[in-house]
Order: structure tokens, then sequence, then C-alpha cells
């Protein structure tokens, strides 16, 4: 038997308050509650069909076969939901790079989520499509939700859920991203948070830190409050990466590439130009600003960088079906 054919588009996200560090590693329960922009720019179409002909998931992604057991262990909790045992037909398309801090996990573990359970026919509210996502990237937990979106941190499956801040954005916001590597990074997310979590000194303080963070980005979404919500989002960032640094092994996202960039904000910001930077667990570095810096920033950052290493993008919408 032939399931129906369903397909989902998910946007990524990039943290303003960043999830570093998991309590419950099986579960993806985060050490702290974070907060995002979902981007209209970069998104994963998956779509998902179950064959009873098949003897193991068959998944391609970007057109190409993969044998990814993170995917085959996400099934399996969908298909444990379903109390259907029969493997799945999976095609995605990243319209995103994978694997270099662009948070191709987020959009991708949205995606599955969604296009996964509809089509082993189970049909799951917002926040219950979060709590799926969640299992297969954290991230992904943000990635349902369009515009500014959160994740509580919660204590266990049924309260470490995603939800909407703000959708549609009434803030004039926007996220220039420049690739300067679109090669898959050395240590992912997954590893690197849990170095951090057991090895950095500085993480208690982290926590306390960054639970502020995210007060004072809600409350700067709410009183539409730019400034405040770029300066807090920067700071955070770098919060994170110094978690990095002082972990054992310590280790760096951020390359000589990255730095010109950061120097490149701070030198525009003292032109008048307002913008603010952020990373991920990538050398790839994420600029906030709004729409009538677009292109004071972008004619700056032509100096050095190829116009198809500079993406622009507004907010995004939360999770469709196609
Ligand atoms: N469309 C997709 N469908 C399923 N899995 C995907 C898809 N795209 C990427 N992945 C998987 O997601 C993982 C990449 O996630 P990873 O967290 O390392 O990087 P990232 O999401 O780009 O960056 P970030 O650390 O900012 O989230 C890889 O295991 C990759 O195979
Ligand atoms: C730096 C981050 O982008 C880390 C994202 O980590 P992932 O969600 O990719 O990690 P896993 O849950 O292990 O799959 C910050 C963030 O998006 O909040």
């Amino acid at each position: 038997m032939l399931g129906e054919k369903i397909t989902a588009r998910a946007h990524t996200n990039i943290a303003l308050v960043k999830y570093w560090g998991k309590e419950n590693e099986e579960l993806i329960i985060p050490a702290n509650s974070s907060l995002s922009l979902t981007l209209d720019e970069f998104y994963t179409d998956t779509s998902v069909q179950f064959d009873e002909s098949l003897s193991s998931d068959e998944v391609t992604l970007n057109d190409k076969v993969v044998d990814d057991k993170k995917i085959t262990k996400f099934m399996d909790i969908i298909r444990q939901k379903a109390n259907i045992h029969t493997f799945a037909r999976i095609e995605s398309t990243n319209h995103v790079p994978t694997s270099a801090g662009l948070a191709s996990s987020a959009s991708a573990y949205a995606a599955l989520a969604a296009a996964g359970s509809k089509a082993y026919g189970i049909n799951l509210s917002k926040k219950d499509l979060s709590r799926l996502a969640r299992r297969g990237s954290g991230s992904a937990t943000r990635s349902i939700f369009g515009g500014f979106a959160a994740w509580n941190k919660g204590t266990d499956d049924e309260s470490s859920y995603g939800y909407s801040i703000e959708d549609p954005v009434k803030m004039d916001v926007n996220m220039i991203a420049i690739i300067l590597d679109n090669q898959p990074k050395k240590i992912s997310s997954r590893k690197g948070m849990k170095i951090s979590i057991e090895t950095s000194p500085y993480y208690q303080s982290w926590i306390q830190q960054t639970t502020g963070d995210f007060q004072t980005i809600e409350a700067a979404i709410k009183e539409n409050d730019f400034t405040t919500l770029g300066k807090t989002a920067e700071l955070n960032a770098m919060r994170m990466h110094s978690l990095t640094l002082s972990s054992d092994p310590s280790y760096l996202y951020i390359n000589a590439d990255s730095l010109e960039v950061i120097n490149m904000v701070k030198e525009l910001r003292g032109n008048g130009i307002e913008c603010y930077y952020t990373m991920d667990a990538g050398p790839n570095v994420k600029i906030i600003c709004q729409s009538d810096k677009i292109s004071a920033i972008t004619d700056k950052l032509s100096d050095k960088f190829s116009n198809d290493q500079i993406k622009v993008s507004g907010p995004g919408e939360g999770i469709k079906y196609l």
C-alpha cells in the first residue's frame, strides 16, 4: 500500500537568544529558553510518502541519496505515534546551505515533522508539531512558527515546546546573511554544546545571563525597540561563543572572515548606520538591521564579498503544506 505524498515547507530561524546546551539529550530538553526570528529567504521543502514495498526509509537530500540515522530515528518516533510501521520515501530540498550554521537542521526537522506526521495520518496542533520537531533538532522547535518565535525550555517532553511571540512581525527588522563558507562545519552544534555544558566553567553564568537576555528581547519586541533587540542579540551571541572558547578542548566557529565582518559592522555603526551581528555554529555572520540601512550595509560588504555571498532576508512565515 502507498500512502498519500505530503509536502511541507519550513523556514529557518536565527536565534536572537541562543540555545546552547541540553538538560536531556534523548528528548532534547534545552538548558535555557531561546527566542528567534524566522527568515523568509531560507527554507526546506520535504515530502514524505509511506510505501509498504520499502525495507528501510529511502531518503534523498538535494537529489542525492543519503543514509542518515538521525532521520530514521526521527521517523521511528512518528511511526510509533501513528502505530504504522511502514517505511517511507522522503525527498528533501534545502534552499539554505546544509550544516553551515544557517540552521538547516531547524527548517529540515520542522518540515519533516509536518510532512511526516500528516503522511502517517496524525494531525497535530502547532504546539505538538513543535514538540515533535524538537526531537529531530532543538532549533526546529521554533521553525514551526513564523516571525518572532520562542522555545519554552520546559522540563519534559510535554512542557518543552515552541510558541509564537509575534507573527506577522510589527518591527522593521531584517537579517543580512554573509555566506563565508558553505561547507559543513567540523564541530556540529550538537557536539559543541555538549562540550560547553560539560566543561565551560562559565556555563552557569551563561544560563543566568541568557534568562535576562530573553526577558529583555521579549520586552523590546513588544515595545518595538529595535536598538535594544539588536544590542542584546549581539551580546547574547558573543556570550554563547565565549562558551566555546572557555571549553576544554576549546573550539571556535569564528574565523578571520567572520572577524572582518564583525569589524565592518562596528565601523558602520560608528558612522551612524545602526546594525548588529549574530553568529551560530559556523563562521557565517548575520547582520540585523532595519530596511533603510540595507543598501549602505550591502554596499560596504560588497567591497569585500561577492553578491552571491550576501543574502538579505525579512521575517518569514511558519510551517505550511504545499
Ligand atoms: N533537509 C534535510 N532533511 C533532513 N536532515 C537534514 C536536512 N538538512 C540538513 N539536515 C541534517 O541536519 C544536520 C545539520 O545540522 P547542524 O545542526 O549540524 O547544522 P545547521 O543546522 O546548518 O546549523 P546550526 O548549528 O546553526 O543549527 C545534518 O545532520 C544534516 O544531515
Ligand atoms: C547556535 C544554535 O544555532 C544552535 C542550534 O543547535 P541545533 O538545534 O542544531 O542542535 P541540536 O538540537 O543538537 O540539533 C543556536 C540556536 O539556534 O538557538
